[in-house]
């Protein structure tokens, strides 16, 4: 039966108007609300379906704002999002200027906490908890986590600390038993034996201290709604364990629920995926990762793959199909995965470490302290490096030159095109006695014939890609493409020289020392941050060697960077083709007046 209760429904006050019989209706229009736009303009898709009735019955039992709901990661707020005032322009949802497609505390009151990296929700209402206790007030703190998510390091930290506190924090698994893949791990097992009944041990939270309750059926609405409200008034930290489906109310999503955690474009009628086209395209970085490491792994015995919880999205999934004994999910686990694999590396084996460069910036104390500071030849492959899109701000990989630039006994590598990942994969795992870091971008490259024999590359050796006789541009990785198709629009073509320097960390000084000696000015073009990147090093470079030449610096300027289409952000980032050009010609023309 059709009601059309959504339509009348702009915030949660709406909502508390509802008789309870009414709420299943709403679900189901919400559902439809998700999907139909999901459908048209991409997004997380699977974990918002999933969680369509708890999040009425949150906003419906809850006093929000004012009560504080944090959502772990935020992939799964859409409805959220849709009930609490932006149900008209959620059609904007991770487009340039649109909404973010995770809470974020500047667009809304209802979002309590800015999210998109996972496992923050328990400390950070923990942390509100404590403030209200503090300030006397009293507000019900609720975050809800996955089951994923709460099996990292971050979310047991904040159980252990709130297991010993009185503050009013109710923390709400929502177990679906997947992440983006599967769920992995003992706290999994242990997850399924309580579901099925069959867990004979003491249960983990209550032993946290936590008031627990559950497992229910987060389907349930009539359920869910008096567990909260019983809830409500339980003193401390409270632990309520919901199950749900993934992808609930969408056959397909139901049925293969990793593709459509986040599927792009499908059909809303009948949910199929819409049919990509039969041009052969260049494939993705994940994809030369993937294919690359079995291809090596079955030739040395001695390389792992490590990912946490990204196989799918890395493509490590190829090499846990083919060799499952030397490749490791190891969950959302960045800071677990540095360490593990700087363990295996003590032992002689020969650890490729893959972490998207956004998540590795979890691990950071683990890069310096267990994997550079003991030399130990950690192999990083850092994914999703330069700007990831739509994911926005809290994805995108333009911190890591930085964040790794400063770190002793580190190589950084960046490989221009799929050939070039594939030699250096192939060179490390010959035999190195420093840790390495190898980023790339998220998506295809332009190279169709990139499986060349394999090629040894000389560490901190950069490579003349044209000669030049005014301006030389120093890039790093796969902007090369964007710079090479500038040149090829200029007509003083023969002005400009480009070097693909290959590596961040050793700097070839030799070429540097050539080029500054050669050119009147140099530009540095990277996809990562200005602010102690790249171009920062050629700047000291050039200011310790006493070079006087201008010296340009392109990148991703000091601020963070809003969700938008590569394309788009790239234009206002000032890196696309065509601002290349506009740049390399101001600098031409200051050059020859000069
Ligand atoms: C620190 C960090 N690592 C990895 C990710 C990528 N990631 C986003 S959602 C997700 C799975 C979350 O699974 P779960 O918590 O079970 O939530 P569900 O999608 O099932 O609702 C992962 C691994 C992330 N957002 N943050
Ligand atoms: C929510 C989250 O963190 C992931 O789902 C992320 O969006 C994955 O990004 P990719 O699509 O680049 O794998
Ligand atoms: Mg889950």
């Amino acid at each position: 039966m059709k009601k059309e209760l959504l339509k009348h429904i702009n915030l949660p006050k709406d909502l508390r108007q509802l008789k309870v019989d009414d709420l299943s209706y709403l679900a189901k229009e919400l559902r439809d609300f998700i999907i139909n736009i999901v459908a048209a303009k991409e997004g997380h898709l699977g974990a918002s379906l999933g969680v369509v009735e708890l999040t009425i019955a949150l906003h419906y039992v809850f006093n929000t704002p004012d009560d504080l709901l944090i959502w772990d990661v935020g992939h799964q707020a859409y409805g959220h999002k849709i009930l609490t005032g932006r149900k008209d322009i959620f059609e904007t949802n991770r487009q340039l200027n649109g909404i973010s497609g995770f809470p974020k505390r500047s667009e809304s009151e209802y979002d309590a906490f800015g999210v998109g990296h996972s496992s923050t929700s328990i400390s950070a209402a923990l942390g509100m908890a404590i403030a209200s206790q503090l300030k006397g007030e009293n507000k019900h703190h609720i975050a809800v986590i996955g089951d994923a998510s709460i099996a990292s390091g971050m979310a047991f930290e904040g159980l252990n600390h709130a297991g010993v506190t009185d503050a009013n924090l109710l923390v709400i698994l929502n177990d679906n038993a997947i992440g983006i893949d599967p769920s992995v791990g003992a706290l999994k097992q242990y997850l399924t034996n309580v579901k099925k009944g069959t867990e004979k041990q003491d249960n983990i939270f209550e032993a946290l201290n936590f008031n627990y309750s559950g497992p229910i059926d987060g389907h349930d609405l009539p359920v869910l709604l008096s567990e909260l409200e019983r809830l409500k008034s339980v003193k401390g930290p409270k632990f309520l364990h919901v199950i749900t489906t993934k992808g609930k109310g969408l056959k397909q999503a139901e049925e293969n629920q990793v593709k459509y955690h986040a599927p792009g474009k499908f059909n809303a009628e009948t949910g199929e995926l819409n049919t990509t086209s039969s041009e052969k395209l260049a494939p993705k970085y994940q994809d030369v990762f993937g294919e690359t490491i079995v291809e090596l792994a079955l030739k040395n015995e001695k390389i792992i793959g490590i990912t946490p919880a990204m196989p799918t999205g890395s493509s490590l999934k190829y090499m846990m199909e083919e060799i499952p004994d030397r490749a490791f999910d190891v969950g959302i686990a960045e800071q677990h995965a540095v360490t593990l694999a700087a363990g295996m590396a003590t032992q002689g084996l020969i650890p490729f470490c893959n972490i998207y460069s956004t998540f590795l910036q979890r691990a950071y104390d683990q890069v310096i302290h267990d994997v550079a500071l003991q030399k130990l030849p950690v192999i990083f492959c850092l994914d999703r490096a330069g700007l990831v899109g739509e994911d926005g701000a809290t994805h995108h990989g333009v911190f890591d030159l930085a964040y790794l630039n400063c770190i002793p006994n580190l190589v950084i590598f960046a490989p221009k095109d799929a050939i070039a990942l594939r030699h250096i994969m192939y060179t490390v795992q010959l035999g190195i006695d420093f840790p390495i870091a190898i980023r790339y971008p998220r998506g295809r490259g332009h190279l169709l014939d990139w499986k060349q024999p394999f090629k040894k590359i000389e560490i901190g050796k950069g490579e003349c890609l044209k000669k030049g006789n005014k301006i030389a541009i120093l890039s790093i990785g796969t902007m090369f493409k964007a710079i090479e198709d500038a040149i090829s629009t200029i007509d003083q073509k023969d002005a400009i020289g480009h070097y693909d320097m290959m590596f961040v960390k050793p700097l070839d000084l030799k070429l540097l020392h050539h080029i500054f000696k050669t050119y009147k000015a140099v530009i540095t073009i990277e996809d990562g941050t200005i602010v102690g990147g790249f171009g920062s090093s050629i700047l000291s470079f050039a200011s310790t060697s006493n070079y006087k030449q201008k010296v340009v610096t392109l990148g991703i300027e000091d601020k963070f960077i809003e969700h938008g289409k590569i394309d788009q952000l790239r234009k206002l980032q000032k890196l696309d083709v065509l601002s290349i050009k506009k740049e390399l010609e101001n600098l031409l023309l200051f050059v020859e007046s000069s």
